[in-house]
Formats: C-alpha cells, sequence, structure tokens
C-alpha cells in the first residue's frame, strides 16, 4: 500500500486512485486504457497513436530495464501519461541509457506508481474507456474536486481528429532497416519498390519493416492530396497508423485515399488507422469500442488460410464488418470478440489490418503482411 501519496488518478465517476507520482509534475486529462504487454513499455509510451490517453500497464514490473536509445517509436512520448502498479527501480539492462522517471520526466509525462493495476482494470472494462484527470505533486495537495471535474470535462477521443498534431510537418526519406545486431540497423542499399507513406502518426518499426521488405519509403505528412502522393511516381502507398477518432481524419484522409484509387491501379497497404481510413474510403464504418485491444498477445484469424496469428494490437474504435461494402472482403477477425481485423479488395491488392504486424513490442508473426505489400509491387511491375 502507499504510506505518502503524491499522485492522484480520478475517475470522471469520482473513483479515486491514489499512488507515487514520477516523472513530471503537474495535472493531465485523458482517456484511460490499459495494454496487457509483458514487455516494450517504452515503445508503447512513444506509440503516436497513444495521443490524448494514459496507458496502464497491467504487467507490474515497469521500468526495470530503463529507456534506451533505439526503442522510441517517435521523438517523444505521446502517450498523456502512464499508471503502473509498483514504482520503477533502478534499471538494469546493457542497453538502458536512462531511468524511466527521468526521461518522462525530461519529456513532461506524469505517472502515478503503487496502484491496484487489477481493479483499475477491471474499473475500466466495466465503464469503457474513462475519461480520467492525473495529478502529481510532490507535497501532496490535491484538490479532488477540481480533479474530478477535470475528468469530467474531458471532451473524449470521439470526433478527434489527433493525427493532424502527430503527423510530420514536411515530407523524408526512410532507409533504415530492422535491427541487426551487432552493427544497430542497416541502411537500405537497394531498394526494389518506390513506396509513399502517408503519416498519420507511423511507428518508425512500420518504416523499418518496409524497408526491410524492399521499400524505398518516402513519407507524406497526413494532409497529402492524391496529386501530391502520385507526384512521387510510386509503386505503391502505404496508410500508417495514427491516434485519434478515424472518422474525424477520415474527412481530409478518405477524398486522398479515393484519389489514389480512383486513378491508379497501386497496391495499397494499411495499418491500424491506416485499415479504418481504407475501410472509411472503400465505404464502410467504423465505431467506437468499449475499451478497445491493447496487448501484445491477441489472437487473430486469417480466415483465408485458417491460420491463427497473435499480434500486437493498440486501437480504440474497429471497421463495422456489417458495413462492408460489396466487393470488399474481410480477411482476419479477432479470436477475442469477433470484431473486424482485416479487409482487402476482392480484386486489387488494396488491404490493411486492424493490428501491428511491426510487433515493437510484440511477436512478429504478421511481417508477411509487408512481404505481400512488396510482392503486389514486383507482380504488377511484371506485368506492366
Ligand atoms: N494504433 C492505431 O492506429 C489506432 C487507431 C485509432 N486511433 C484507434 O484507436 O482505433
Amino acid at each position: 500500500m502507499v504510506s505518502r501519496p503524491t499522485a492522484c488518478l480520478a475517475l470522471a465517476d469520482g473513483t479515486l486512485f491514489y499512488g507515487h507520482g514520477f516523472g513530471a509534475t503537474g495535472q493531465t486529462v485523458a482517456e484511460l486504457c490499459f495494454n496487457t504487454a509483458m514487455t516494450g513499455y517504452q515503445e508503447i509510451m512513444t506509440d503516436p497513436s497513444y495521443a490524448g490517453q494514459i496507458v496502464t500497464f497491467t504487467f507490474p514490473h515497469i521500468g526495470n530495464v530503463g529507456v534506451n536509445p533505439d526503442d522510441d517509436e517517435t521523438a517523444d512520448p505521446v502517450a498523456a501519461g502512464m499508471v503502473v502498479k509498483w514504482d520503477p527501480t533502478e534499471p538494469s539492462n546493457w542497453r538502458a541509457a536512462e531511468p524511466l522517471t527521468d526521461w518522462l520526466a525530461r519529456r513532461g509525462r506524469i505517472a502515478i506508481g503503487g496502484v491496484d493495476t487489477r481493479r483499475l482494470t477491471r474499473a475500466i472494462r466495466q465503464q469503457g474507456a474513462p475519461h480520467v484527470a492525473l495529478a502529481h505533486d510532490p507535497e501532496g495537495q490535491f484538490d479532488i474536486e477540481a480533479l474530478v471535474r477535470a475528468a469530467r470535462g474531458f471532451a473524449g477521443l470521439e470526433g478527434m481528429d489527433l493525427a493532424k498534431d502527430v503527423t510530420c510537418a514536411q515530407s523524408y526519406r526512410w532507409d533504415e532497416m530492422r535491427w541487426a545486431w551487432p552493427e544497430g540497423y542497416k541502411r537500405l542499399a537497394d531498394p526494389a519498390h518506390k513506396v509513399v507513406a502517408i503519416d498519420y502518426g507511423a511507428k518508425r518499426n512500420i518504416l523499418r519493416c518496409l524497408a526491410s521488405a524492399g521499400c524505398d519509403v518516402t513519407v507524406l505528412p497526413a494532409s497529402a492530396t492524391a496529386e501530391e502522393v502520385l507526384a512521387y511516381e510510386p509503386d505503391g502507398v502505404f496508410l500508417s497508423n495514427g491516434p485519434g477518432d478515424p472518422a474525424a481524419t477520415g474527412t481530409y484522409a478518405v477524398p486522398t485515399i479515393r484519389g489514389i484509387l480512383e486513378k491508379t491501379d497501386l497496391p495499397v497497404f494499411g495499418i491500424c488507422l491506416g485499415h479504418q481510413m481504407l475501410g472509411l474510403a472503400l465505404g464502410a464504418k467504423t465505431v467506437k469500442m468499449n475499451h478497445g485491444h491493447h496487448g501484445a498477445n491477441h489472437p487473430v484469424k486469417d480466415l483465408e488460410t485458417g491460420k491463427v496469428e497473435i499480434t500486437s494490437m493498440n486501437h480504440g474504435f474497429a471497421v463495422d464488418a456489417q458495413s462492408l461494402p460489396e466487393g470488399v472482403v474481410e480477411t482476419h477477425r479477432s479470436l477475442f470478440d469477433g470484431s473486424n481485423c482485416g479487409i482487402r479488395m476482392a480484386d486489387r491488392p488494396v488491404y490493411s489490418v486492424q493490428y501491428h504486424p511491426e510487433a515493437s513490442p510484440g511477436p512478429q508473426d504478421s511481417f508477411y503482411l509487408f512481404e505481400r505489400f512488396a510482392d503486389a509491387m514486383t507482380k504488377r511491375k511484371d506485368v506492366a
């Protein structure tokens, strides 16, 4: 139990969790979710898809391997804060460059330790991702009423376009491949395919996976138009993951994707928010889930082969499989709750998945999806 609380997590229904604050001091409001992954807290905290969310880690030992310069999925932590069971211990790992606590403080992120994360996780499941306020004060002074009011005042992720906040400001090239110990990340020597990746909040390991599958990647901001994408004369188009409500981002992303689909026969591959963008562009609908899927052990069935993949997931919205129009096939389904996890156009190499084949963290069962994208680009060139 906590001896002297220096942090307080207030749920909008008035439930309070006290604990030890670490990282930055101050107060933040967000939606609260839980992630069940046993590794990869640094990748999770720096996944841009967590913008607007505080992450409860159900795995109790968080922080024990510190943080290092290689595992950031983007330049800064993007999750709004973190909730853990045990206060982080001194890091013990050959890759550790800094303790998690210092890293969070330097980057302005608030965390709370000493929380009964099992009880909190049950509350999240029962209430559906609650709105919360998290405060850290070394003096332990909390205005509880104001905190609960702040939690209630959070507008929620529905209707929020957050991709515009986390996308790149300018286009850039990416040629770094996956980690090859002991040399570190390798550079792509001889790329076979030119790919434009639209960045709604892309994780770096997705770009590394594309490069490792033989793609010379140019990353464009989320607002790119079909004309801007096609000006690069790509062999294929990739749609990235990202935060917020897909319907809100779709207002400008969908016309771009439709333009690409109407003007070309290019292979298109999307992941997570990119999957939702493709779904919307093809005429499907997206829905908000109760508490979403966030973890590294989610079983997904490939409906075409019958094979089950263990996948990494992080999403609070989903494509409604009932809304898929004719000509669009459901390819993957969650074995936890039956929700849609993949689609493709029946007659074109245009496909997407709700989960994360780049892992980071998580199993790498689904890397074949990057190779499938590369194969589709090779095939198209062979026909031409
Ligand atoms: N990882 C992602 O791309 C998340 C997509 C979307 N923001 C969701 O929560 O469903």
